[in-house]
């Protein structure tokens, strides 16, 4: 393919809905094609913002404000990079001829939980949590007595755990009610979901495009209040497993069709493996691969939508720890120990404009042939950063 420089009047344009620490690292990795960037989010200076050509904030749930970007700056691609996007823009923006990844129809069924879970369950078949859909409390306390207890509830859209709970006794339920209402997106409708005593969960990312289908080595996590803490690859799983995860991450992803990286969340016990949910763009648990491969997700990601080859080496065994802050300020200062960058280990800070309790600002990355010493490694550097 031709590259041109940014800015040109016929340069490839990419144009990122949501500009997080997910959507920084795209920006990076399109930049470094000579790709124009422009990055929108619902606050200003957002990650992606500090590294992009141009930069807008918008209300992104607001079909008009998206349609007017979209219609300013004619993007070659449109890549979602969060959940919280008017989906009517995108079908919109895709009837008007332009490129959204991987196609609005995929975004509209993996934004919203009802729409992947029944696409992948009742359509496709494949094995999930039981699951039922409510939209009242007198709905929820019925469909949890059903369920049985513990069972987990979480708004149909949403992400990084927001407005997710556990309910483990028919008293929790009213709690888990009002813990909803903190969704980041709608939580009008919310999913109550068995509990799956899962012995460990994995993010497998799946990258496609004309050139084929291509799988990372699995990544495993562990997530605090449904966000992640740790993770890191490969994570160690039977063949048998593992293939499963794979069948079932290609069945959805060609049922989800376009050109991009997805990160399909799996849930293993012994040999069963649950689907649980997958993102149409990269994946928190897996900014592992800024160090375990010569392709990280968001170089692969790049490659998808521009429908080069997808080919990558694995570097070896890496942990990714997640740093979120202890204090709320709207000019944060994090402290990190010098120590923690070395031939093998560093850390990404991401340069949110704020910070709250709670808010994912850094992550720590460490290369180990051992996966066990790597994850010790990143945890502790983890526990040595502080903020103000
Ligand atoms: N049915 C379940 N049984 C057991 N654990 C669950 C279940 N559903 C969710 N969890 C736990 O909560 C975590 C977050 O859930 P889920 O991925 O559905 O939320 P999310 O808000 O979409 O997160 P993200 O956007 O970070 O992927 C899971 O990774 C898992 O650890
Ligand atoms: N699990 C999804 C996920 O990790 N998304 C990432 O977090 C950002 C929002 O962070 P914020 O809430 O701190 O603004 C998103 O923009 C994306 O990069
Ligand atoms: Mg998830």
């Amino acid at each position: 393919m031709t590259f041109t420089a940014p800015l040109q009047k016929d340069a490839i344009k990419i144009m990122l809905l949501g500009s997080g620490e997910l959507g920084k690292e795209v920006a990076i990795e399109a930049q470094r094609l000579g790709i124009e960037v422009i990055a929108v989010d619902k606050y200003e200076n957002a990650p992606a913002h500090l590294v992009s050509n141009r930069s807008y904030t918008i209300n992104m749930q607001d079909e008009a404000a998206v349609l007017e970007v979209i219609k300013k700056e004619h993007p070659t691609y449109i890549l979602p990079e969060v959940e919280a996007i008017s989906i009517s823009a995108l079908f919109e923006a895709e009837k008007r001829g332009f490129h959204v990844i991987p196609n609005a129809e995929a975004v509209n069924k993996t934004m919203n939980r009802k729409n992947i879970r029944v696409f992948a369950a009742e359509t496709l078949g494949l094995k999930t949590s039981k699951y039922e859909f409510v939209t009242t409390l007198e709905g929820l306390k019925a469909a949890a007595e059903r369920m049985g207890f513990p069972c987990v509830i979480k708004p149909v859209m949403s992400s990084s755990g927001h407005g997710q709970s556990i309910a483990k006794t028919p008293d929790d339920i009213e709690k888990s009610w009002e813990i909803a209402k903190e969704a980041r997106g709608d939580a009008s409708e919310l999913i109550v979901e068995e509990f799956v005593p899962f012995d460990y969960e994995i993010t497998l990312l799946t990258v496609r495009n004309e050139t084929g289908t291509v799988f990372c080595k699995p990544i495993g996590h562990i997530q605090k209040d449904g966000d992640f803490i740790l993770s890191w690859q490969p994570m160690p799983m039977s063949n048998a497993a593992l293939e499963k995860a794979q069948d079932i991450a290609k069945a959805v992803t060609d049922g989800l069709g376009g050109r991009g990286i997805f990160g399909v969340e799996f849930f293993v016990k012994g040999e069963e493996v649950y689907f649980s949910e997958l993102s149409p763009r990269p994946h928190d648990t897996g900014m592992v691969t800024l160090i375990t491969q010569s392709q990280s997700e968001f170089a692969l990601h790049v490659r998808a939508v521009l429908g080069l080859p997808l080919d990558f080496t694995f570097y070896g065994a890496g942990a990714c720890g997640a740093y979120k802050a202890k204090n709320e300020s709207c000019t944060p200062v994090l402290d990190i120990p010098d120590d923690a960058f070395t031939a093998n280990s560093f850390v990404r800070v991401f340069g949110k404009p704020e910070s709250h309790i709670g808010r994912r600002m850094a992550v720590s990355l460490v290369l180990d042939n051992d996966v066990e010493a790597a994850k010790t490694r990143a945890t502790q550097i983890i526990s040595q950063i502080d903020d103000h």
